[in-house]
């Protein structure tokens, strides 16, 4: 391992262990800080109830952590919004926040409007199909950041629990294996500590994510991280161990299209501009017609959104 990658590892990593919520909550109160948890939601009508009541019991009703729980419905088809209205979630369209701006589909795009309609100091983010997972993630990472000033991004890490047609084992996060974390190994290897980089589960500085650019679709983890290192320096990442986690899994195409948006958005840091292409990947499939699908890749970048004309936190 590159040595700052190891020297970067035993100063920034802790456990949810060592954040209690009531050392969390009592830090939180000392510092004054919002803290805002947004959930994107395409089509979790399944699973998103229960990630809000959760959240809304243990750390905004038991304790005082969370001052709001925000769900960003990302052009759902089924009934995610009414499902995550009544848990009690404040609940948006991305179609309708900020309509003048227009709209994506993708997690980065639902991201990237949740800074439009929140109020907190701090956002954390988590995802809406889990399925095994506690509220300590909540705490996990918002510890490092109400403990120091200087850390602006905390990233989750954790088993990746595959259910493999029922037999479950510890392979998950097949993309980080294979191309995100490859990618940290080759052009930032500072970076190589980071045990799960593509994390859904991630909190932030309001102060410093409303100054980066957001990819809209997938590649938003892979973005901020590497942004974060070029803006503030690698000890402005912490890392934070909560245990595992399970989720729904994609299908190996879905993958596919989602590593692409990755290398796509680590071409443009290493490259620049010139050399990202409109993503396209051509998938073989004997259903289709012409056993080929082409899908498109979303490759669009959200501008920081301190330079959004009309942009004030709620
Ligand atoms: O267009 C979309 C697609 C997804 N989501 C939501 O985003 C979250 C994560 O999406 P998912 O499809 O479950 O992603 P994963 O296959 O789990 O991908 C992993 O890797 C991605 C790439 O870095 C991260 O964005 C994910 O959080 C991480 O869990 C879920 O709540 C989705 O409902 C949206 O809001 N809009
Ligand atoms: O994070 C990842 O690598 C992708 O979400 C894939 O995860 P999975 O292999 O656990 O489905």
């Amino acid at each position: 391992m590159h040595p700052a990658a190891a020297a970067w590892f035993g100063r920034r990593t802790s456990a949810a262990a060592d954040w209690p919520v009531e050392r969390v909550a009592r830090l939180r109160a000392e510092a004054g800080t919002r803290v805002s948890v947004v959930i994107p939601a395409r089509d979790e009508a399944a699973s998103v109830g229960a990630v809000v009541e959760r959240i809304r019991r243990d750390l905004a009703l038991d304790h005082d952590v969370v001052a709001e729980v925000v769900v960003m419905d990302s052009l759902s088809t089924d009934d995610t919004a009414a499902v995550a209205r009544a848990a009690g979630a404040g609940v948006h369209s991305v179609a309708d926040v900020r309509p003048d701006l227009g709209v994506h589909g993708g997690k980065g795009e639902a991201l990237w409007k949740s800074q439009f309609v929140t109020r907190g100091d701090v956002c954390v983010f988590v995802d809406a199909d889990l399925t095994e997972w506690g509220t300590h993630f909540v705490t996990g990472l918002l510890g490092p950041l109400l403990a120091d000033p200087d850390v602006r991004l905390v990233k989750g890490f954790y088993d990746r629990v595959l259910d493999d047609g029922g037999r479950s084992s510890t392979q998950g996060g097949r993309v980080t294996e294979l191309v995100a974390r490859p990618l940290l190994a080759s052009r930032w290897p500072q970076l190589g500590a980071v045990v799960q980089p593509l994390a859904g589960e991630w909190a932030i500085r309001r102060a410093h994510f409303e100054r980066l650019p957001v990819p809209t679709g997938y590649g938003v983890e892979f973005a901020t991280l590497v942004d974060t290192v070029a803006a503030a320096g690698l000890d402005a990442v912490a890392q934070v161990d909560l245990g595992s986690r399970a989720h729904r899994h994609q299908n190996v195409h879905d993958l596919g299209a989602m590593a692409l948006e990755i290398l796509t958005v680590a071409d443009r840091r290493s490259f620049g501009e010139r050399e990202v292409v409109p993503g396209t990947i051509a998938q073989f499939d004997r259903a289709a017609p012409g056993r080929w699908r082409e899908r498109v890749v979303p490759v669009d970048e959200r501008p920081p959104a301190v330079s959004v004309a009309g942009y004030a936190p709620c």
